[in-house]
């Protein structure tokens, strides 16, 4: 066992607290939509990177919804399950059906998963794939666990260190955890705190708790989450409903 007489450092993050999941939903996609404008009449054109798992589909829902140029618009997933779209486990099945619909339809949308046998074998196509996405992100919009897991950046993962290096060269890369189920891909730390607008997007009173624990340090101070709110240049923004 070690101990340091240092205690972990308090992370900063700023709270914004919604009602009920509709009026989260309804805040979120405005905020995305938002960045997502801006970008297009800067530059002419805009990524986002959003996440899967069960929360962001009422999200997906009110954002395709949105009258924006969608044509100007590439998507693309923060994270992947190393499954075909024909698993109920896949991220982009959840976004073809969700959110890539109505005035989003229009929308570009390029997947993570390549077909290959495994992420570490389909890596390179999936970083040639990516390498077209106008960087950095518009947008980007994180979930999280319970384990304080954010994307594909599980505890316990050989790969983790590699993922949250905020000073690692990689945009993607492999992840193995038991928790994660199966195989996964993930953007790496730096393209996703790059982008003009991050955000954190978690319901419920466990995730709170896991929140405000991991930013605290102490006993929540090896979660990764804490790799986001200690390198992302600005306190993240979180939007939680109960
Ligand atoms: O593919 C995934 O699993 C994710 O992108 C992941 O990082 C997700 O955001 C969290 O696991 C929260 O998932 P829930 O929304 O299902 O709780």
């Amino acid at each position: 066992m070690t101990t340091s007489s240092h205690p972990t450092p308090a992370l900063p993050f700023a709270l914004a607290a919604y009602d009920d999941p509709a009026a989260l939903a309804r805040a979120l996609a405005a905020h995305v939509a938002e960045a997502l404008r801006a970008r297009v009449a800067r530059d002419g054109s805009a990524s986002l990177a959003v996440s899967g798992g069960r929360t962001p589909t009422r999200f997906f829902e009110t954002l395709s919804g949105a009258p924006l140029d969608w044509s100007r618009i590439t998507v693309t997933l923060v994270d992947e399950r190393w499954v075909p779209e024909t698993s109920d486990r896949s991220n982009a099945a959840l976004v073809r059906r969700h959110l890539l619909k109505g005035p989003a339809a229009a929308a570009r949308f390029v997947p993570l998963f390549t077909g290959a046998p495994t992420p570490e074998e389909g890596l390179a196509g999936a970083e040639a794939a990516v390498a077209a996405l106008r960087a950095p992100f518009a947008a980007v919009v994180l979930g999280m666990g319970d384990d304080g897991h954010t994307a594909s950046f599980f505890p316990g993962a050989p790969t983790l260190a590699a993922a949250i290096d905020p000073a690692g060269t990689a945009r993607l890369i492999a992840v193995r955890a038991e928790a994660a189920g199966e195989p996964r891909i993930t953007f790496t730390l730096p393209p996703l705190i790059s982008a003009d607008l991050l955000l954190l997007h978690i319901e419920g009173a466990t995730k709170r708790a896991v929140l405000e624990r991991a930013a605290a340090g102490g006993n929540g101070a090896d979660q990764p989450i804490r790799a986001v709110l200690a390198n992302a240049p600005r306190p993240l923004d979180v939007l939680w409903c109960p």
